[in-house]
């Protein structure tokens, strides 16, 4: 598919109001996007797992207007109206005003929680971008129905060009809508893989990933100083990018079959390299920069340590900030959690972390 093909039939906007309500979960990657071209194309491709507990809810409830010149809305979080929250949302409306020939036709209101604090330091950017994009995806098949022309969205396409809307929102949102692996990003061995959407990740899994579990260190709750979107587009020029770009190919490549195989060595190495080689990519860009803090390398040592004291195959990641995801499979959930809560939580700012498993992404309320 190509991006004209999300351009739908002209329809007219013969409904005066509605409401629609999604819920979308976070995700974790695995193989990490991390430089991306034009319109949010990524550089290499990624996967993901999906999350289950940590989600944002979105309402969207849309009035029409008198007329269409501009957008429209207000953003309210957990009832409190959120002005902060309106740049991102006008540069994504701007972005996919195209793909959904109404948004100006009509006023927005985006009432929208999460279930994980807010300023956690866990992106709600991959929650939030999807649950909205899938939320505007209702609105425009409600319009389409109602519509003397015939829906330009078959059901079969609602997931695709939900992704495709969402990762012009924020990449990883394109990752979030499915569970409970999805590929992101063109590559050779995934079928129906693109740089547009993202995929279910279409083979076999072995039983040990499933309900594999996250538990979610929150290290550090701060603003980050680097947002991912500068830290993508310091990957222009950077002097290791051919060669990380390469790396992320190979290792999508490798995953299949230790996800295959339930290769749990194979998957301890492969995740911990690509969350060191995303960190190592920040600290030898120009200007270079830190995300990770003190605790994160205390954390990080322990689960080594652990890991070797006991053979448990747990393992961490990380995403662009300071905050660990130790992975690990169900059935040594009660031990490692054991040693979490006696040898990690120390280094979890005011003890917080949050305990997640596998999930099968979006839902529609
Ligand atoms: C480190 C990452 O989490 C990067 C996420 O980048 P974003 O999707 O937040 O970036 P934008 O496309 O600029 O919104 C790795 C990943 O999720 O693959």
């Amino acid at each position: 598919m190509i991006e004209k093909d999300f351009i739908p039939k002209a329809y007219k906007s013969s409904i005066d109001k509605g409401s629609v309500t999604w819920s979308s979960p976070s995700n974790i990657a695995l193989v990490k996007y991390w430089g991306k071209k034009q319109n949010q194309i990524p550089e290499n491709p990624s996967i993901s797992f999906t999350l289950n507990n940590c989600k944002t809810t979105t309402n969207l409830s849309y009035t029409k207007k008198g007329d269409s010149d501009n957008f429209s809305f207000e953003v309210f979080l957990d009832g409190k109206k959120e002005d902060g929250f309106k740049p991102k949302i006008e540069m994504f409306f701007k972005r996919v005003e195209v793909y959904l020939p109404f948004l100006k036709d009509y006023h927005f209101k985006i009432e929208t929680s999460n279930t994980f604090p807010h300023s956690s330091g866990i992106a709600s950017s991959a929650s939030g971008m999807s649950a909205l994009a899938l939320c505007l995806m209702s609105v425009e098949q409600e319009l389409s129905k109602a519509d003397v022309i015939p829906s330009a969205v078959k059901e079969s396409s609602f997931i695709k060009k939900a992704s495709f809307l969402a990762r012009l929102g924020s990449g990883s949102a394109c990752r979030s809508l499915e569970g409970d692996l999805v590929v992101w990003g063109k590559h050779d061995a995934i079928e129906d893989s693109s740089d547009l959407f993202g995929v279910k990740y279409p083979y076999a899994v072995h039983d040990v990933f499933k309900n594999y579990q996250d538990t979610i260190l929150l290290v550090d709750k701060g603003e980050k100083q680097v947002s991912s979107t500068v830290g993508h587009n310091l990957m222009h020029g950077h002097p290791f990018a051919q060669e990380r770009f390469k790396q992320a190919n190979k290792n999508l490549s490798d995953i299949i079959s230790i996800l295959k195989e339930g290769d749990l060595d194979g998957f301890v190495a492969l995740v911990e390299s690509e969350a060191l080689t995303l960190h190592a990519m920040m600290m030898t860009s120009m200007p270079y920069f830190i995300l990770m803090k003190p605790n994160t390398l205390e954390i990080i040592n322990k689960i080594w340590a652990y890991r070797n004291q006991t053979g448990f195959k747990v393992c961490f990641t990380l995403d662009a900030g300071a905050n660990v995801h130790v992975l690990y499979p169900e059935r040594e959930a009660p031990k490692v959690l054991e040693f979490i809560q006696n040898e990690l939580v120390a280094y979890c700012q005011n003890g917080q972390y949050i305990c997640d498993v596998i999930g099968l992404g979006a839902n529609k309320l």
